[in-house]
């Protein structure tokens, strides 16, 4: 807790997809340390429910906007989490995932080039094919979906700027948040179970599930160390969709039978997914301090996050 420095010395942090699932998580964490005037960007209305910060509602897509608004507050760091994340929209509307992931990503970055901000981007296992994992730093990106596509041109125009710049991939982010405009595993597993429902789940797509607190605790640490590079930031459990959606059973005491395993020859999604993904963290841990939550003491932080909500 550094609430103690005048908000004038304190350096500017301004983030992007503020109303998202990683967005919320990254203003309640920086305004709970207090260390970065945090200004926080979002689509809209501001959909997050505590104060702490200043709220800009700009589109990405707004170049001048993003221009002017970036020039006005010359911010030391930018963390741009926003994008359009639902794969299989992107997969089917490509010129809207180019605008949100590519053109918009560029903007930014540029912008940040033009007054040296650190720029932090953020990134995902699915610029991968899914061949071989869990995958480190150096492996060879080939993205099997247009998602991943644009993420991985978005990565290359980050890696040739001239300013600071690091990327923070992660993989298959959960957790609980206000308003969200999609949702996720463990989420949609406890809903579905809870409903009585059956639901297929693959057993041969391999991740590290994170939990979204501590992918913003990681980009919090390349923020406060002025990190450069690309970073595998994820939990550190190699499990397939069916292992946890059998481990969410688990802890709820929710009916397993419901839980039928399937593969991906049988279970198809609109856009394909990488086979085996899961990030090595070791750079992470050695370099950063990062340390992620085991994906059961993360579904217990969830379960509390849960009850809280509902209270
Ligand atoms: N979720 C996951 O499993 C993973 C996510 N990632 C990456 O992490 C980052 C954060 O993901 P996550 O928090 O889950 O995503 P969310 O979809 O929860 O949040 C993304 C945010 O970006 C905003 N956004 C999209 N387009 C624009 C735009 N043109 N202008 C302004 N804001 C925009 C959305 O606004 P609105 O709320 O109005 O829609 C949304 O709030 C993304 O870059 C994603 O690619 C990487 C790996 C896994
Ligand atoms: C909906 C569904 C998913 N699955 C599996 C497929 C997949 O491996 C996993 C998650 O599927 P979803 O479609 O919910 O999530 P998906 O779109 O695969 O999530 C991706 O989001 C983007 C933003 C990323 O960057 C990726 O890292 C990844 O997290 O669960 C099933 O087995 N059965 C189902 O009915």
């Amino acid at each position: 807790m550094d609430t103690n420095i005048p908000m004038s010395n304190k350096k500017k942090l301004f983030l992007t997809g503020a109303n998202g699932l990683l967005g919320q998580k990254l203003v309640s964490q920086l305004v709970e340390a207090g260390e970065f005037e945090v200004f926080a960007s979002g689509r809209g209305e501001c959909r997050l429910p505590e104060g702490g910060f200043t709220y800009i509602s700009l589109d990405l897509e707004d170049a001048n906007a993003v221009k002017e608004a970036i020039q006005g507050l010359s911010p030391d760091v930018i963390i741009h989490g926003a994008a359009m994340t639902h794969v299989d929209q992107c997969e089917l509307n490509q010129d809207a995932c180019y605008q949100a992931n590519v053109v918009a990503t560029e903007t930014l970055a540029k912008a940040a080039e033009a007054i040296g901000a650190h720029f932090i981007f953020v990134s995902t296992d699915f610029i991968f094919s899914g061949e071989e994992g869990p995958l480190a730093e150096d492996a060879i990106p080939a993205p099997v979906n247009y998602y991943g596509e644009t993420k991985e041109e978005a990565e290359k125009l980050v890696m040739n700027l001239k300013t600071p710049w690091a990327i923070a991939r992660t993989v298959l982010v959960f957790g609980i948040a206000h308003d969200l405009s999609r949702s996720n595993i463990v989420l949609w597993v406890k809903g579905s179970l809870e409903a009585g429902k059956e639901i297929q789940v693959v057993d041969d797509q391999f991740r590290t599930p994170t939990l979204a607190e501590d992918l913003a605790a990681g980009c919090i640490l390349i923020a406060k160390k002025g990190a450069t590079g690309i970073y595998h930031i994820s939990g550190d459990e190699l499990m397939t969709p069916y292992q946890m959606a059998l481990e969410v059973a688990d802890y709820f005491d929710l009916n397993k039978d419901l839980i039928k395993r399937t593969d991906s020859t049988k279970f198809t999604q609109p856009a394909k997914r990488p086979l085996k993904t899961g990030f090595i963290i070791e750079k992470a841990r050695k370099e950063l301090g990062f340390e992620p939550k085991t994906f059961r003491t993360a579904i217990g932080i969830l379960s509390k996050q849960i009850i809280l909500a509902r209270s």
